[in-house]
């Protein structure tokens, strides 16, 4: 079984789960259930963007512990300031170390920037959830997903005001993935059945065959500023990163060297 299956499966029993306590309806009634969604897609489009999606991650099953014990008001809070086009929140607990209550903390402390629920959606439910949570964006990733599944998610993400964030790996799972809910194409530099590291040929390959209409970004393994530069130049507009910051002690000063130095 690879790592994908086996968080799929999970979720499969999280859901479950959720469901079994708390209901649509209570989400529904939820405090950030009827607010306006921050656009990411404009974010990552507006004159002078740094592009740069930072992510609040403690640990991942490819690196183990990265930092668990930081704080995500202050982080999520010190890259609002530092200049992030949007954040990311991994929402799972099992082998990510995330949480709900960290989503809706970055939420309650960020109330203008762009929010990813970073998690592995596999039903409607978790939408709702994340726009209960105070996200405006959510992951749907193509490996673990049917093109129904991915049109079924995205519809309720679009119903409830949120944008979809697709992410691919090769051109099998782009090719194959309908495109009508999705707002911004992500390829994920890792790929997630293996943790193989494609050093950006994914993203290098993939770029000219992402349907125009759509907000290309660049995912994972980003460990140095001058790879934003390279993958800027063949067409990306956003680059999600989290591992570079967060093994930092202080991820907000990481990413302002990032932007710094990938400008120009
Ligand atoms: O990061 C992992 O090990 C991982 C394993 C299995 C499924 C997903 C995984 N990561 C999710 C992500 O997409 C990354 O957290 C994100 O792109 C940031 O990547 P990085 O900058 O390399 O931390």
């Amino acid at each position: 079984m690879t790592i994908l299956e086996k968080i799929n499966q999970h979720k499969r029993e999280e859901v479950f789960t959720s469901k079994s306590i708390t209901s649509v309806d209570e989400l529904r009634s939820s405090k950030y259930f009827d607010r306006k969604c921050n656009s990411l897609k404009a974010s990552l489009m507006a004159e002078g963007s740094s592009g740069i999606i930072a992510e609040f991650k403690r640990k991942s099953p490819s690196k183990g512990e990265i930092n668990p014990n930081v704080d995500v008001e202050e982080v999520t809070a010190g890259y609002a300031l530092s200049g992030a086009a949007g954040v990311s929140v991994l929402t799972d607990k099992a082998f990510f170390g995330g949480s709900k209550n960290d989503l809706i903390k970055a939420r309650s402390k960020n109330p203008d920037i762009p929010l990813l629920r970073k998690d592995f959606m596999i039903d409607p439910y978790q939408v709702c959830e994340a726009k209960a949570w105070g996200a405006d964006v959510v992951l749907l990733i193509a490996a673990s997903l049917t093109p129904e599944k991915i049109n079924e998610l995205g519809a309720k993400a679009h119903e409830l005001g949120m944008e979809v964030l697709l992410e691919v790996h090769n051109e099998e799972e782009l090719i194959s993935s309908p495109m009508e809910y999705v707002d911004i194409v992500g390829v994920n530099n890792r790929n997630l059945k293996n943790f193989n590291e494609s050093n950006f040929k994914a993203s290098l390959d993939l770029s000219s065959l992402i349907p125009t209409d759509k907000v290309k970004i660049s995912e994972s393994c980003i460990n140095d500023p001058s790879v934003i530069k390279d993958l800027r130049k063949s067409g990306y507009q956003g680059f999600l990163i989290g591992e570079s910051f967060m093994k930092t002690k202080d991820p907000a000063a990481a990413l302002s060297t990032y932007i710094i130095e990938s400008k120009g």
